[in-house]
């Protein structure tokens, strides 16, 4: 199997998506307060590019959350936070989500032929996921404003080591040789690794540090959300 890693939301081109299995990852924090969304309740999860597209959902069923360069936007009940979307009423909600990286790398994916979201909270399910799949696999780190990001190729080399373990046959490209290197590098030391770079420490300064704890976490849930018609639900592992 094929594996190749991108390095942000911008860099991703066609043939990474073209008749590809994909993982988006964007540990701070979209993904991982999708994935915790579901875990906690939520019926399904419709990621949107823009402020105005979310303030289309209207209804009780609707929860809107999202952020803009990690603060919280006006007039949405909830931010892009993990910890704090735990504490909305999730049960057979939708929770629609705008985020500056994480939600319009998923965009960019959707003409992918299956479309999973990863972080290192599901990051052994994301890895069994992939190697049930025997689908060539393009692993999209979402960045930060058009930048790689090191927690999400951290998250990505995590996930291909555990693909190795599965004893899969694997060609993985430069960068997620490199990235596998780099998460063995950092194993013990991920929330503090994470509060180092360049979005933990933007988190940090905006007292989201409880979000970085929670996200450097692995392994808490074993399902991978999927896309399923443009929303986000869970998928269990048989
Ligand atoms: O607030 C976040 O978690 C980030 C904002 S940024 O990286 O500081 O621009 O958004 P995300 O889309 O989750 O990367």
């Amino acid at each position: 199997m094929k594996v190749d890693v991108v390095s942000n939301v911008d860099e991703v081109k066609w043939e990474d998506i073209k008749n590809k299995a994909i993982i988006v990852i964007d540990v701070l924090r979209a993904t991982s307060t999708i994935i915790t969304a579901l875990a906690y309740g939520a019926k399904e999860v419709i990621p949107v590019e823009t402020l105005g597209q979310a303030r289309q959902y209207r209804g009780e069923q609707y929860l809107l959350a999202g952020e803009r360069y990690s603060k919280r936007v006006s007039g949405f009940p909830y931010a892009n936070s993990p910890t704090e979307i735990q504490q909305a009423p999730l049960q057979g909600a939708t929770l629609v989500l705008t985020t500056t990286n994480g939600t319009r790398a998923i965009q960019k994916s959707l003409k992918a032929e299956l479309i999973a979201i990863g972080s290192f909270l599901n990051g052994t399910a994301c890895a069994n996921w992939a190697s049930a799949n025997q689908k060539d696999l393009t692993i999209l780190c979402s960045g930060s404003r058009g930048k790689f990001a090191l927690e999400d190729g951290m998250a990505a080399g995590y996930i291909l080591n555990r693909m190795n373990e599965n004893g899969i046959d694997l060609q993985i490209d430069d960068l997620g040789q490199a990235m596998m290197a780099a998460y063995e590098h950092n194993k013990d030391l991920l929330p503090e690794v994470m509060q180092t770079t360049a979005t933990g420490h933007r988190l940090l300064q905006n007292g989201y540090l409880n979000d970085i704890l929670f996200c450097a976490q692995r392994d808490c849930f074993s399902f991978v959300p999927i896309v399923s018609d443009h929303a986000i639900v869970i998928h269990f592992l048989t």
